[in-house]
């Protein structure tokens, strides 16, 4: 089975100045996660919890690849410091709706950087109890943490780099690549 792409990404490929991870390397290593995952799961239906909206191409891969019973929910958070993102503390403007008290619950995430994010989703949801709480995330950057978090499935280690595509954005662009690449240095700008 493949999938129709156009052969140019349109207006967003002149951007790119380099891809990190194909398409076809994504796509193999979700599925080896799915086996991961279903080891672990099979027979807890487990609650996928994925955080808007970054998470939405893998949480989507990862679950049609899982071939165990499972539910899915979404969460979605903004930062209190508004542009001054990945500095402040972050606040929940969606919750749950799956009551997660007794349920095997695994957090999925696209990119961990700072981990702030997560710790403080993780903090959130075991408050509630949950019988287990393990994370998935796809990309790692391990040199940009400041919170130890244990990542008990883990896609790829990748650099300090600013990278978008698979459901990463820039200014909410090109979160439709199936790639993961860098920008330009002329079209990425930290301080934007
Ligand atoms: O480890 P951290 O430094 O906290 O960064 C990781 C978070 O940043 C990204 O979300 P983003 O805020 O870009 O929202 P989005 O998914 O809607 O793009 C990503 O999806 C993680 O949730
Ligand atoms: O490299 C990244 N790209 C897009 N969004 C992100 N959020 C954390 N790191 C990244
Ligand atoms: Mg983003």
């Amino acid at each position: 089975m493949s999938r129709i792409h156009p052969p140019e990404f349109g207006d967003l490929s002149p951007d790119i100045s380099e891809i990190l991870l194909t398409e076809n390397q994504i796509q193999q290593r979700v599925g080896e996660l799915a086996g991961e995952i279903s080891e672990l799961y099979r027979d807890k239906n487990p609650v996928l919890v994925g955080v808007l909206k970054g998470v939405l191409f893998f949480m989507a891969d990862l679950l049609r690849a899982l071939p165990i019973a499972t539910e899915v929910d979404f969460l979605s958070v903004a930062n209190y410091g508004g542009d001054s993102r990945k500095q402040g503390p972050v606040r929940l403007v969606k919750d749950l709706e799956t009551p997660i008290e007794g349920r095997h619950v695994l957090f999925v995430e696209d990119v961990i950087d700072t981990g702030l994010t997560l710790n403080y989703l993780l903090r959130t949801l075991k408050a509630r109890q949950p019988a287990s709480l393990e994370v998935c995330v796809l990309f790692n950057k391990p040199t940009k943490r400041l919170i130890d978090i244990p990542l008990r499935f883990k896609g790829f280690d990748i650099p300090d780099r600013f990278v978008v595509g698979y459901g990463l954005d820039f200014h909410e662009k090109y979160r439709n690549l199936p790639f993961v690449g860098l920008l330009k240095p002329g079209v990425f700008s930290p301080k934007l």
